[in-house]
């Protein structure tokens, strides 16, 4: 049974159902027209959005977007510039005790202490959090339990991040920030840890993540954003933010066709990829695009070589952003 499967499925199906309940509820994170400067620097430029109970949102974006200074800041390590951040309806500045110990923080980088083991960091934290839960079943399911006796500064990158994790999700906490929690980590471990995410969410841990890794984010996110310079070019549920991108159809233009002789069609021809014998086209209707094509080639008796069509996929999206084409995106995007 292809378990993954199974949970992402779930996830959609039940992506409605939970949207439904959370009209009725109030936000577990709330960011009202937040920004965060450092001296003259604005990093994050006005951003407003909500994370509810079950819910996991990711933060996309190129190096520099502004993500973990917006991670950062909603976890009470710093005050905003302006604007407002609740979590649990708390203050995390002004009550950062108390939203603290409901929440589970994974920073970008640990700062562990590198001559405890493994099992004196999870008991120090423990003491610290003033919990005694047993963390057997963590450190098993994120592979460290035969380096329970190791210190930590001969952990390999890969088992620092997963004996974070284990610490950020001690307790059962409420919300869980995760700052690139699969950096660094192989294919197995990477797979572990989305296990522990969703079985967090499953839970009704709400929980808000930054990634570089686009699969990470399908995969898991509810809804995400894409921040480019501070802002959010894009954001919504995959759904929303793949709508964003024109899909693609494209084929080689065989010998002997000439391009007055395709179809009208209501995409746009790429001019650079038809200099190299291949018809691109980007279209809002792929499939009407596609079967104007198709009846064209069969007419003609054509074949099309290399046809291929598809949707955009966030990769699209994400290089879309990336490259600084927003004149097309909305950069005013309120998430709600
Ligand atoms: N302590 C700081 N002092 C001055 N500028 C900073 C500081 N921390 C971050 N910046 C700047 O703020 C901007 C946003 O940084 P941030 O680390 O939030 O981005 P990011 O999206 O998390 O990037 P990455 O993907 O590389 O982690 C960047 O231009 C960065 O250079």
């Amino acid at each position: 049974m292809d378990y993954t499967a199974t949970v992402d499925s779930w996830r959609y199906r039940d992506r409605r159902a939970l949207g439904k309940l959370n009209a009725m509820t109030k936000p577990v994170i709330e960011v009202s027209d937040l920004r965060c400067a450092y001296g003259a620097f604005e990093a994050v430029r006005g951003l407003t959005f909500e994370v509810h109970k079950g819910e996991l949102f990711a933060l996309l974006g190129t190096n520099g977007a502004g993500k973990t200074t917006t991670l950062e800041t909603i976890e009470g390590h710093r005050k905003p510039s302006s604007g407002a951040v609740r979590v649990l309806g708390a203050d995390p500045v002004s009550q950062r005790s108390w939203v603290r110990q409901r929440c589970g923080i994974m920073l970008q980088e640990s700062g562990f202490a590198g001559d405890l083991t493994v099992t004196e960091t999870v008991q120090l934290w423990q003491g610290i959090l003033g919990i005694s839960s047993i963390v057997e079943d963590g450190l098993a399911r994120l592979n460290l339990t035969h380096r329970r006796d190791v210190r930590v500064k001969q952990l390999s990158g890969g088992e620092r991040r997963r004996l974070d994790l284990v610490l950020a999700t001690l307790g059962q906490p409420e919300v869980v920030f995760l700052d690139e929690p699969t950096t660094g980590l192989d294919p197995q471990s990477r797979e572990a840890t989305w296990q522990v995410v969703r079985e967090l969410l499953a839970g009704g841990t709400t929980v808000l993540l930054t990634t570089h890794y686009l699969e990470e984010a399908e995969r898991l996110a509810h809804r995400l954003a894409i921040m480019h310079e501070g802002r959010f070019a894009v954001a919504g549920n995959l759904a929303d933010v793949l709508e964003t991108e024109l899909a693609q159809l494209g084929f080689d233009l065989g010998d002997g066709v000439r391009v007055a002789e395709l179809p009208a069609l209501f995409g746009e021809l790429d001019e650079l990829a038809l200099a190299e014998g291949r018809v691109q086209i980007r279209t809002a209707r792929l499939q009407d695009d596609l079967q104007a094509v198709l009846g064209w080639a069969a007419a003609r008796g054509v074949a099309l070589r290399r046809l291929r069509a598809h949707h955009a996929s966030l990769d699209d999206v994400f290089h879309r952003v990336a490259g600084g084409a927003r004149a097309e995106i909305s950069t005013e995007v309120t998430v709600r």
